[in-house]
């Protein structure tokens, strides 16, 4: 379970998170949605530790990130999965050499070890096979699943997506989003993923929260988002379905 309390964070003279609080649960795909700008990245960022808060708490199982000390960060940070927009795979490391690049990084494991894992992700991910190719060989939904295999490698207890259907048609979209509410609910992990895409909302959104201008306006689940009397968010699913509309 992640708990954020009263985040808040300002730039300068601008206030990007006004107090924002909340709570992930293990096995929910849990999903951050609203307009550009109104700091779902930041609140990402907040939450794994690239950008500190001016204020607020973020709990990992009862453990504050924020203010724990440094063995104890560095302990959460190792549960964590993260799949970056655009998938950040390295492009001179071939698919299986990207995904056990953490296991190099922060294991002691032997090398066999290392390649079974890595193999073994890569089959949860559909991609068994792949191993060999380089990411300039594969397509972007391939990608997205190699970004994947790679922030399960080491077992996270939480995984963070941020708009994981940025440049995807629709079916791989849908795909992807199986994929990860799929691997979210076999390992009962505590996922909070970014994303814009409607057809995410409707699907995997167990739990959605709205944030606009830095505030969270409402928050619900795909059985309830189109009965809500946010003015605002009414406002957003109307203009996401018109963009669908013009798409087609
Ligand atoms: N490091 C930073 N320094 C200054 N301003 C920043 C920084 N990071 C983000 N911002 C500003 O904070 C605001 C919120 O940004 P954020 O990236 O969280 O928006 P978002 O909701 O994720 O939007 P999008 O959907 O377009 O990615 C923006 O106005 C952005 O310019």
């Amino acid at each position: 379970m992640i708990e954020i309390k009263d985040i808040s964070k300002t730039f300068g003279d601008r206030q990007v998170l006004a107090g924002i609080s909340g709570s992930f649960k293990p096995g929910d795909t849990s999903l951050i949605i609203g307009g550009s700008g109104t700091g779902k990245s930041v609140l990402l960022k907040c939450m794994i530790g690239l950008i500190k808060p001016d204020s607020g708490e973020v709990l990992y199982d009862g453990r504050n990130f924020l203010t724990g000390d440094l063995e104890e960060q560095k302990t959460i940070r190792r549960e964590m999965g993260v799949l970056f927009q655009g998938s950040a795979l390295f492009d001179s490391k071939t698919v299986l050499e990207n995904v056990r690049f953490p296991l190099d990084m922060l294991t002691e494991q032997s090398e066999d070890e290392k390649i079974n894992r890595a193999k073994e992700c890569l089959r949860r991910v559909g991609l068994e096979g792949a191993g060999d190719r380089m990411p300039s060989e594969i397509s972007g939904g391939m990608k997205k699943r190699v970004g994947i295999a790679r922030a399960i490698v080491l077992n996270p207890k939480y995984l963070f997506c941020d708009e994981p259907n940025s440049g995807l048609d629709p079916l791989t979209s849908i795909k992807i989003d199986q994929l990860i509410s799929e691997i979210t609910d076999e390992y009962k992990i505590t996922t909070v993923v970014i994303t814009h895409d409607m057809n995410s909302m409707m699907e995997i959104g167990e739990k959605i929260m709205f944030l606009y201008k830095g505030k969270k306006l409402w928050e619900g689940n795909s059985n309830t988002i189109t009965q809500s009397d946010v003015a605002e968010l009414n406002e957003f699913i109307y203009a996401n379905k018109l963009l669908r509309e013009m798409e087609k």
